[in-house]
C-alpha cells in the first residue's frame, strides 16, 4: 500500500539558545527555550555536535510495523527504487535528499560560513556542502524589527578577516553586514561560501543540502564557547578562509542576490496554487515549492518530498488511503507516490522540499 510517512519531533542540540515555539507546537507543559532550537524532519544526516559524539542526534527514527524503531534512512535504503526513485535515467541517491528543520532561534546565531558542494568534495573528500534556503514562518512579538545578516557588504580582505577571527573583533566583523529585515513569507537562499548569522526570534523551515558542516568564526555568544574542533570544521584558519565567498554584495544588490521571489506554477478556479518558492534557476541543491488548498487541489510529481503544513489542516489521499495532516505535520511522500490530492474546506498550505537537479 503506498502511503506517507510521518515524522514525529526530532529535536538536536545546537550551540545556541531558542526552541520555545516548537515546545508550544509539540504541546509541551511547559514551553521554554533551551539548547534544542532545532528539529531536523526525517533527517537522514547525523549532528556533528563536538563534545556529544557518544549522543546520537540528528537521524531521525520512524516506527516499522511490528513497532520498533528504525532510522528514516535505513529505511529508505531498504527499497531505494520506490522511494527515492530516478533522475533522468540515473537512480536517486541519499546524497540527493535535502536536510529540512524547523529553526527557532531565541537569541542572535554566532557568525558562520558554509562549505559550497565543489568545495566539500575537493578540499574535504566529503559528497556534499550546505548551501541553505530559509522561509520565513513566524517571528517574535517582542522582537520589534527581526533580521538576518548575509554576504559581506562591506567585504574585508582576507587578511584584515584572519586578525578579526584570531582576535575575536565581533563588533568589527559585525560592521561588514548590514541588518536584512525578514517577515513571515519571506524566501531566502544562501548560497555556500556567503557568511551569515541569523537574528533572534525567527521561527523558519531551512533546507539544505545533506551536511551539517559550518564554519563558526564567532567563538562565543550568550556565555556558550565553541570549542576548537567545532570552528573551522577540524580544519586549520587557512581552510575556513579559503571557504569564503569575499565577493560584495552591497545593499543594492542584497535583495536580488539572496532574496527568492515565488512563482506561480499553476492555479484553478477553486483558488488552489501551486508555486515555485525556489527552482533550478536558482540553486541545483534542492526544489521549493508551496502548495495552497483550497477545496480539492489533485497532484502528479515523479520525485520524493518532505511535506511540512505550514498553515491550517486538512487530508492527504493516495488511491484509497487518506491520511490526516494538521498544522506543523511533517511528512515524507515516496517518488514511488506519482498521483495524490489534498483536500481542505478551510485553507492548508503545504511546503514541499524536493532534490535538486544534480
Ligand atoms: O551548528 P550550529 O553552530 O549550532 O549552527 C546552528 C545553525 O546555524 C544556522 O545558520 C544554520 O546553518 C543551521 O542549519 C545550523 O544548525
Amino acid at each position: 500500500m503506498k502511503h506517507i510517512i510521518k515524522f514525529t519531533a526530532n529535536r538536536v542540540w545546537r550551540t545556541y539558545q531558542g526552541g520555545k515555539l516548537l515546545d508550544t507546537i509539540e504541546k509541551k507543559s511547559n514551553p521554554e527555550d533551551s539548547s534544542f532550537p532545532e528539529d531536523w524532519i526525517g533527517s537522514t544526516v547525523e549532528a556533528r555536535n563536538v563534545g556529544r559524539e557518544h549522543i546520537s542526534e540528528g537521524l531521525a527514527m520512524v516506527p516499522t510495523e511490528d513497532g520498533q524503531p528504525v532510522a528514516f534512512r535505513d529505511l529508505l535504503k531498504q527499497n531505494q527504487g520506490y522511494f527515492l526513485g530516478q533522475e533522468g535515467d540515473k537512480a536517486r541517491t541519499l546524497d540527493d535528499i535535502p536536510l529540512v528543520k524547523y529553526l527557532d532561534s531565541a537569541t542572535r546565531l554566532h557568525f558562520q560560513a558554509h562549505p559550497t558542494r565543489e568545495f566539500a568534495q575537493q578540499r574535504l573528500g566529503l559528497p556534499r556542502g550546505k548551501t541553505e534556503a530559509y522561509v520565513i514562518l513566524e517571528t517574535r512579538e517582542e522582537v520589534s524589527e527581526p533580521y538576518i545578516y548575509a554576504g559581506f557588504q562591506r567585504p574585508p580582505s582576507r587578511e584584515q578577516l584572519k586578525e578579526w577571527i584570531e582576535t575575536q573583533d565581533i563588533s568589527s566583523i559585525e560592521a561588514c553586514f548590514d541588518r536584512i529585515a525578514v517577515k513571515p513569507g519571506d524566501v531566502f537562499l544562501i548560497p555556500g561560501g556567503r557568511p551569515h548569522a541569523l537574528g533572534e526570534g525567527i521561527l523558519m523551515l531551512e533546507i539544505m543540502e545533506p551536511s551539517d558542516l559550518a564554519v563558526r568564526f564567532e567563538f562565543e555568544r550568550c556565555g556558550y564557547v565553541i570549542p576548537e574542533q567545532a570552528r573551522f570544521m577540524n580544519q586549520g584558519i587557512e581552510t575556513a578562509l579559503d571557504v569564503f565567498d569575499f565577493s560584495p554584495v552591497p545593499p543594492e544588490q542584497v535583495d536580488a542576490e539572496f532574496r527568492c521571489h515565488p512563482k506561480v506554477l499553476n492555479t484553478d478556479a477553486q483558488g488552489n496554487t501551486l508555486e515555485e518558492l525556489i527552482g533550478a534557476q536558482d540553486t541545483s541543491c534542492f526544489t521549493i515549492r508551496r502548495a495552497s488548498v483550497s477545496g480539492k487541489f489533485s497532484r502528479e510529481e515523479e520525485a520524493f518530498f518532505f511535506g511540512v503544513v505550514t498553515q491550517g489542516s486538512g487530508t492527504l489521499r493516495i488511491g484509497d488511503e487518506v491520511t490526516e495532516l494538521k498544522q506543523w505535520e511533517r511528512f515524507f511522500c515516496p517518488a514511488g507516490v506519482r498521483e495524490f490530492e489534498y483536500e481542505s474546506t478551510s485553507g492548508m498550505s503545504i511546503l514541499e522540499c524536493y532534490p535538486g537537479n544534480t
